[in-house]
């Protein structure tokens, strides 16, 4: 298998949002779950987004991570490899935005590289160097409250400086729109600087194609879903892919129960839970006594042991902007995350021992939390639920063929959850 298009997911649901986008824009793709072991048969495809769970780590771990997977990526015939963010940038300033793009373009030769979370689709635009989400910049969105990365700060050309170190610096719209020769030159320009790494604008679809042709010609790139739309249209556009495309034979059905597991504190997802109360069972974990080590855990599995065989359950630690405020106040940011990232994979295990046989997974930490426990070697690309979110289906599964949903914490609309269902069977 030679690899037309390499990536580097910082997240699994990020992982699947990029290879979603890139299987509509024209590739065959699989997405493993960390580098996959040399006995696991993988299809021959375009391109392999290799999904990482380093987004909340040290960097210095991410940054060892993410070079193990590019020189598995490399080895494999990866010309270019896109280092796969979240399209809200999430990362702290001691985030590995800054220090794995450094490395990757480092080990890769690189001049300046482009890096840009633009992803129109879904509210992401970069103006300035400054990201709006749905409109508001990212330090007034609902991303200020994140329980991990709270993002403070919406000027990307400070926040990459800040976790890098070298100088960062702008292609800006005006740029952009001028074509792909004037990107280049702007690039070259900013090297002779001696610039690292560049916040490129992106507000159209056509800003991504532009800086996608010019990614191409790079070894390394940094960015989300739009910049891998980007790239996938270049690849398309030179006659390359291998139009073996499609996402049908991914959806068969697998029967077996359905449950829905969230650990997202979004505000997109604590509306979703709303909506699925009115048409499925949905249990609120008390994290207070999950985190004081009560019986919490197995009361939670004993209320969806209960219930499953007659429908699909919800089972949530999700909660609003003061709950996790309190929890983090008596018990640490991230010991918290991790207790809960635990409980919630622990829960779905179980349930997947109990016959669950789809499952939908609110949340990037959780979903990784979870897909490790079940021990998922990697995932072919089904049809999209919402955009960023298609189904999945597991390869090389132990426990036989699940279909799985692992739906970023912003994304997808209302109703996600029966939409997600009503696609699994
Ligand atoms: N009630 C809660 N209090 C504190 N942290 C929580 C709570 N519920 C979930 N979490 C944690 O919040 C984090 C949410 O991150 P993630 O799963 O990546 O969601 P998103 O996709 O919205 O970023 C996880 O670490 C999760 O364990
Ligand atoms: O790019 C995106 O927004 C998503 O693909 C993504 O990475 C979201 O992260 P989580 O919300 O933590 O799942």
């Amino acid at each position: 298998m030679t690899i037309l298009l390499g990536s580097i997911a910082d997240d699994y649901t990020g992982a699947s949002d990029l290879a979603n986008t890139l299987t509509k824009n024209g590739l065959s793709t699989v997405q493993t779950v960390g580098i996959p072991d040399p006995s696991l048969a993988l299809p021959d495809v375009d391109a392999v987004v290799v999904s990482l769970k380093i987004r909340s780590v040290e960097a210095k771990e991410a940054v060892a991570e993410a070079g193990k997977a590019e020189r598995w990526l490399r080895q494999r015939g990866a010309a270019h490899v896109l280092y796969k963010i979240c399209s809200t940038f999430d990362s702290t300033d001691q985030g590995n935005i800054g220090p794995v793009t450094e490395a990757l373009a480092e080990a890769a030769g690189a001049g300046s590289v482009l890096v840009t979370p633009a992803f129109p689709e879904t509210g992401r635009t970069v103006y300035l160097g400054h990201l709006f989400v749905n409109g508001q910049p990212l330090d007034e969105s609902p991303l200020k409250d994140h329980p991990l990365n709270p993002m403070h700060d919406a000027n990307l050309v400070r926040v990459m400086a800040r976790q890098s170190l070298g100088a960062v610096g702008l292609v800006e719209l005006a740029t952009v729109a001028a074509g792909p020769q004037a990107v280049k030159a702007r690039l070259e320009a900013l090297r002779a600087e001696g610039v690292g790494a560049a916040i490129a604008d992106a507000v159209f679809e056509r800003d991504l194609e532009t800086l996608g042709e010019v990614a191409l010609e790079t070894p390394v790139s940094t960015g989300a879903s739009g910049l891998g739309l980007g790239l996938a249209r270049a690849i398309v556009g030179s006659g390359r892919a291998s139009a073996r495309g499609g996402t049908g034979d991914a959806i068969r059905p697998v029967g077996g129960l359905a449950a829905i597991v969230a650990g997202s504190c979004s505000a997109a997802t604590l509306r979703q839970l709303e909506i699925a109360e009115r048409s499925m069972p949905v249990l609120r974990l008390d994290t207070e006594r999950l985190l004081a080590g009560s019986d919490e855990l197995a009361a939670a599995i004993a209320w969806a042991s209960e219930r499953i065989a007659s429908g699909p359950v919800a089972i949530a630690a999700s909660a609003s902007p003061d709950v996790v405020s309190r929890l983090q106040a008596r018990y640490g940011r991230e010991a918290s995350g991790h207790a809960i990232e635990t409980a919630t994979a622990t829960i779905a295990g179980e349930l997947v021992a109990r016959g669950v046989k789809r499952l939908v997974v609110a949340g990037g930490e959780t979903s990784g939390a979870t897909v490790d426990r079940l021990a998922i070697p990697a995932f072919l690309i089904g049809p999209e639920i919402a955009p960023g979110v298609p189904v999945l289906r597991t390869v090389g599964n132990a426990q036989g063929d699940m279909l799985l949903a692992l739906k970023s914490g912003n994304f997808g609309g209302e109703d996600f959850f029966n939409a997600a269902l009503a696609m699994m069977h």
